[in-house]
Formats: C-alpha cells, sequence, structure tokens
C-alpha cells in the first residue's frame, strides 16, 4: 500500500498548531473566485471562460450533480490502494495534469513550476504543443516525473515530424493528440476583452524553438515576432485532418498514442478501430462547443462501448474528489485535472499547483474510503446513482 495521499489533511490540520493555515483554499471549487482577485481580467478570463453563453461549462459541472455516491459501511477501507498505471505510465492515483497552453499568463514559472509540482508529487503532466516553455526546458523542470505531450497536429508534415522527435528525444512517452480545437471557438470573455496571448506569442516556446518552423521564416520570430504569429496560427492546430490520416501518426511516433475530444460513441470506436491506444473523453473544459452535452454525460456509453479495446481518460469539470470517484466508477480509467491546478499556479507558482493536485488527491482518498472502496476497481456504477 501506498503512503495515503489523504495524509496532506492532517499534515494541514498539525500546521495549525503553529498558527499556519493554508496559503489559499483547499476548496477547488472556490479557487476561480480567489484567482479573480489576482489576476487581470483578460487571463482571468481566458482560463474561466467557456465557448459562447457558457452553457457547455455549466453542463459539464451539473452532470457531476446529478450523479451521487452511495456510501457503503463495514467494508474495511483502512488501506486502500488508489496507484494505477496507464498506458505503462504507473501514478500515485488516477489523476493527470490536463494539457493547458500559455501558462505564463497566470505565473512567470509557467509550465516550468507545473513540471515541478507534478514531478514532485509522481502525477503526469501533460505538456501543451501551446507552452510558453520548450520541450526541452520542461522535459529538464520534469526531472525523473513521467512525461505526456499533447499535440496540436500541425499541417506541415515536416514541422510536425520535428515537433514528434523532439518529444521523443526529451522523453515524452506518451502522445495526446488533441482533435476538438482545430480552430477557436466563439470566445464572448476573449473577445470582449480582445484578448489572445498567441498574438502577442505567448504560447508559441514551441514552434518558434524549432529548427524546422524556422527554416520556413524569412525573419527569426525574435525579429519579426508578427509574421512567425502569422505563419503558425493558421498551421498549428491541424485544420483539414480526417480520420485517414491517423495512420501517419503510428508511423511518427513509437509510444502510445491518445486522442482527446471525444464525445460520440462512434467516434470512439473509430479510434479503437484505427489501433489508438487511448481516448480523452471531453469537451475541452466547455471552451469549444456552446451548447455540447456534458462530458460526463458522454463518458457511460463511451466506456461501455470500448473500454476493454482502449484506456478510456475523462475530462471537463473535475475539481473535487467526489467527481474523481464518479468518473472512474462511470468507466474512466483515470480523469485530467484542469482549471484548478491553474488557479494553483496562478496563487503561488509551483508550491500552488502542488497544494491543488494534494488537495485532489487527497479529497480523493478520503471520499473513496469513507464510501467503501479499498481499490479503484470496486468503484462501479453500483457505487452511484443517478439522481
Ligand atoms: C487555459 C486553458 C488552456 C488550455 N489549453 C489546452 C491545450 O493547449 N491543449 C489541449 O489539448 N487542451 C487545452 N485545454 C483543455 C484542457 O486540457 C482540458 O480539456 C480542460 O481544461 C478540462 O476542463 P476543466 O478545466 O473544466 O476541468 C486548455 C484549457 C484551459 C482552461
Ligand atoms: O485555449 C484553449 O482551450 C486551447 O486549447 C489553446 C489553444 C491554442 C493555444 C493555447 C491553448
Amino acid at each position: 500500500m501506498n503512503q495515503p495521499l489523504g495524509g496532506y489533511q492532517n499534515e494541514i490540520y498539525l500546521q495549525g498548531l503553529a498558527d499556519q493555515v493554508p496559503a489559499f483554499t483547499t476548496d477547488p471549487t472556490r479557487l476561480a473566485d480567489s484567482a479573480r482577485e489576482i489576476l487581470a481580467p483578460g487571463p482571468f478570463w481566458y482560463v474561466e471562460g467557456g465557448a459562447g453563453s457558457g452553457a457547455t461549462v455549466r453542463a459539464n459541472r451539473a452532470a457531476f450533480d446529478r450523479w451521487q455516491i452511495v456510501p457503503r459501511m463495514l467494508r474495511d477501507a483502512t488501506a486502500r490502494e488508489t496507484r494505477t498505471t496507464v498506458l505503462g505510465t504507473p501514478m500515485p492515483a488516477p489523476v493527470l495534469l490536463a494539457p493547458v497552453g500559455v501558462q505564463s499568463i497566470v505565473h512567470p514559472d509557467a509550465e516550468l513550476a507545473t513540471a515541478r509540482a507534478a514531478s514532485a508529487l509522481g502525477v503526469p503532466m501533460i505538456l501543451s504543443a501551446a507552452s510558453s516553455n520548450t520541450i526541452e526546458d520542461v522535459a529538464e523542470a520534469s526531472g525523473d516525473g513521467p512525461r505526456w505531450f499533447q499535440l496540436y497536429w500541425p499541417n506541415d508534415p515536416d514541422v510536425c515530424i520535428s515537433i514528434l522527435n523532439r518529444a521523443a528525444k526529451a522523453g515524452y512517452t506518451t502522445l495526446v493528440v488533441t482533435l476538438d480545437t482545430w480552430t477557436l471557438a466563439w470566445r464572448s470573455r476573449d473577445l470582449d476583452n480582445s484578448y489572445l496571448p498567441f498574438i502577442r506569442g505567448t504560447g508559441t516556446a514551441i514552434p518558434f524553438s524549432d529548427p524546422v518552423f524556422r527554416s520556413g521564416l524569412a525573419q527569426p520570430p525574435e525579429e519579426d515576432i508578427a509574421a512567425a504569429v502569422l505563419k503558425w496560427v493558421p498551421m498549428f492546430t491541424g485544420t483539414d485532418r480526417s480520420w485517414d490520416a491517423l495512420p501517419f501518426l503510428r508511423e511518427h511516433w513509437d509510444g502510445p498514442i491518445v486522442l482527446k475530444g471525444i464525445q460520440h460513441v462512434d467516434d470512439a470506436r473509430r479510434a479503437a478501430d484505427a489501433g489508438m491506444d487511448g481516448i480523452v473523453v471531453s469537451n475541452h473544459g466547455g471552451r469549444q462547443v456552446d451548447g455540447a452535452i456534458a462530458s460526463l454525460d458522454a463518458l457511460p456509453a463511451i466506456a461501455n462501448a470500448v473500454g476493454d479495446r482502449l484506456d478510456v481518460l475523462f475530462d471537463s469539470g473535475i475539481r473535487t474528489g467526489a467527481d474523481v470517484l464518479k468518473a472512474i466508477a462511470l468507466g474512466a480509467k483515470a480523469v485530467l485535472l484542469g482549471r484548478p491546478y491553474v488557479w494553483g499556479l496562478a496563487h503561488d507558482g509551483e508550491a500552488g499547483v502542488r497544494h491543488v493536485v494534494r488537495s485532489v488527491l487527497a479529497d480523493f482518498d478520503l471520499t473513496l474510503a469513507l464510501s467503501g472502496h479499498r481499490s479503484l476497481a470496486e468503484a462501479t456504477p453500483d457505487s452511484l446513482v443517478r439522481v
């Protein structure tokens, strides 16, 4: 058995003896409110906002409230096993850090801080293709921690291959290919603020440091940032992809491949048919299709259809330990934590990310135990009721 993740609770209470309290809240559902007090409106809403009216952001959360945990007693869950292995990567709990780009808009240490925090906890960080730091620098900050890489699939095959080769060389084992963001949605908060970080060359460290991308520019990005941005933006999100392009990725990536952004059972089946190793059931945190189905509502049917053929991961709306338990019970092998850790970064850099992730993991461990589960396998649809 591992060191109980719930031990963070004792640690915090003991600090009270020395009159210390956590630097900011232990409740992930209150993090956005406190981050709003310390960030300018542009960056705050870039992270917090969703597509259009925000209907899918709200739906993602509401879906969790429709499932409730039914605690079971006298099952001796004093010792439990939260560890798991996903696609060859061991982790202390079924939680990874979702790929989130442009982290420098909330804290100068950006992805380097997130990588250090993740590595200290053994939690895999999925590095975004829109990172503010280069692949190589984030890899170094990760130390011996697990490394997954998220790709926005560039239209230019040579640039794509170059980025994949850099990720492999830097020790990234698993590729997550995001399909739902081949262009940005109508994001009214960002439009109202006229705020888009890439326009200023934020979140472009990976292409701007890429030798193949650079060789296609008349002048290096340091000398003409506008021209570099104009070349990158239409290239990097993979605007004209279809299912028949997937063999290209297999050819150029040796490790497991995960498709992120799946919401329909038929797309999940196609991913399995195409020999993919995993999918992330995700609607990008409600940032892409306003009015789309809550991601949690898409999960059970997808897990039933393909859960025995590939690893089904989940994100969009995970905030608390109970949310993690619900997604696991409904068939997810692991979940991705998104906005909450970004708020941790905004509050206190590396220590802030650590605090948020430890809080969610501790809450998950305690919720698992108190509801009578000794292992992840014991969390099944029978653990829940739909209300
Ligand atoms: C500020 C921000 C930037 C993001 N950038 C990326 C990205 O670069 N690549 C990607 O695949 N997903 C990106 N996402 C989506 C997350 O990976 C994840 O799907 C989403 O945050 C989950 O929703 P939640 O935050 O409500 O839990 C981003 C999300 C946010 C909030
Ligand atoms: O903002 C996002 O949701 C996102 O995925 C993204 C897209 C491009 C660059 C950075 C982040």
